[in-house]
């Protein structure tokens, strides 16, 4: 079931601007994981906003679950979507960690009730439950990550949105993020939208999207993206490790059966090759 589709959309900040999104058609399926990414300004960003409805498209149409997005109905399938932003820092509204995760809770209605017993499960799943009546000020940058996608897990979206939701974290605070969220998305099943410019975080995606210059140029797998891709730098991106050093191995004569998307992969397929000679 299709629960994400643009057709045709075409989008401009302002009349006397260029588009910013030219002619982006995608479906998105209700559970898969797909990431957005491309260069700086090339418009993924917009993309989210639209899906949310910050922004409405000039020409074209969105659909969040076959509904037509439009002014009226924004703020229903607001309720479907939860969105975590880059700086943990400006997503905060409260002064506990349990204010913070209650405010979405209570804007929606929430009885009191099973409002703890949401806020509860949301920071149990994060590992946060021991934080309920720290300030959320005094947390570390990956904790405050963690509390904010507690938060949007309390609302129980079907649709998760990451703009770039660990660029600010360290490696050990982004691989802690990115496992809560797999973790998270194999209990709840939701639709996960990730944009992100690490692509070892794309290789855990279903699909991923290329944007350039507003265009949609490449909706494939991770894996034929980075098996085929020859000029990076056009793309404004940089190659994972594992694909410069397979794209190496493969220039000295090594013939991978599939292109490895990590370093457990390529340990392999070096293993059954040495095997083999
Ligand atoms: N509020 C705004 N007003 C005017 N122009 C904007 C606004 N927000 C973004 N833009 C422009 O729209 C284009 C696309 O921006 P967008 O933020 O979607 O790109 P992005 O791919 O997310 O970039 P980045 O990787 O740098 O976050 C850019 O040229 C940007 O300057």
């Amino acid at each position: 079931m299709t629960i994400i589709e643009f057709r045709d959309v075409y989008y401009r900040y302002n009349e006397e601007e260029n588009w910013v999104l030219k002619k982006i058609s995608f479906k998105i399926t209700a559970g898969e994981s797909v990431a957005i990414i491309g260069h700086n300004g090339s418009g993924k960003s917009t993309i989210i906003k639209l899906i949310n409805g910050l922004l409405f498209p000039q020409a074209g149409d969105i659909f969040i679950d076959g509904e037509k997005i439009n002014e009226r109905n924004i703020w229903g399938i607001r309720q479907k979507v939860g969105m975590v932003f880059q700086n943990p820092e400006n997503q905060f509204v409260g002064t506990t960690v349990k204010d913070d995760v209650a405010f979405g809770l209570e804007n929606r209605g929430i009885p009191r009730e099973v409002m703890m017993e949401r806020i509860d499960q949301s920071l149990q799943a994060v590992g946060m439950q021991d934080f309920l009546l720290h300030e959320a000020q005094h947390l570390s940058g990956g904790q405050k990550q963690r509390v904010a996608i507690a938060a949007v897990m309390a609302i129980q979206p079907s649709i998760l949105l990451l703009d770039e939701a660990t660029s600010m974290l360290d490696p050990l605070g982004r691989n802690e993020i990115i496992e809560t969220i797999q973790h998270l998305k194999q209990i709840h099943n939701f639709t996960l939208l990730t944009i992100t410019h690490d692509l070892d975080e794309v290789t855990l995606a279903d699909r991923v999207i290329v944007l350039r210059e507003g265009k949609l140029t490449n909706d494939t797998t991770p894996r034929e993206l980075f098996s085929q891709v020859n000029n990076w730098g056009s793309l404004g991106l940089a190659p994972p490790f594992t694909t410069k050093l397979a794209s190496a191995l493969k220039k000295l004569g090594y013939r991978f059966p599939a292109h490895p998307l990590n370093h457990k992969e390529l340990l392999e397929a070096l293993w059954t090759y040495n095997l083999k000679k």
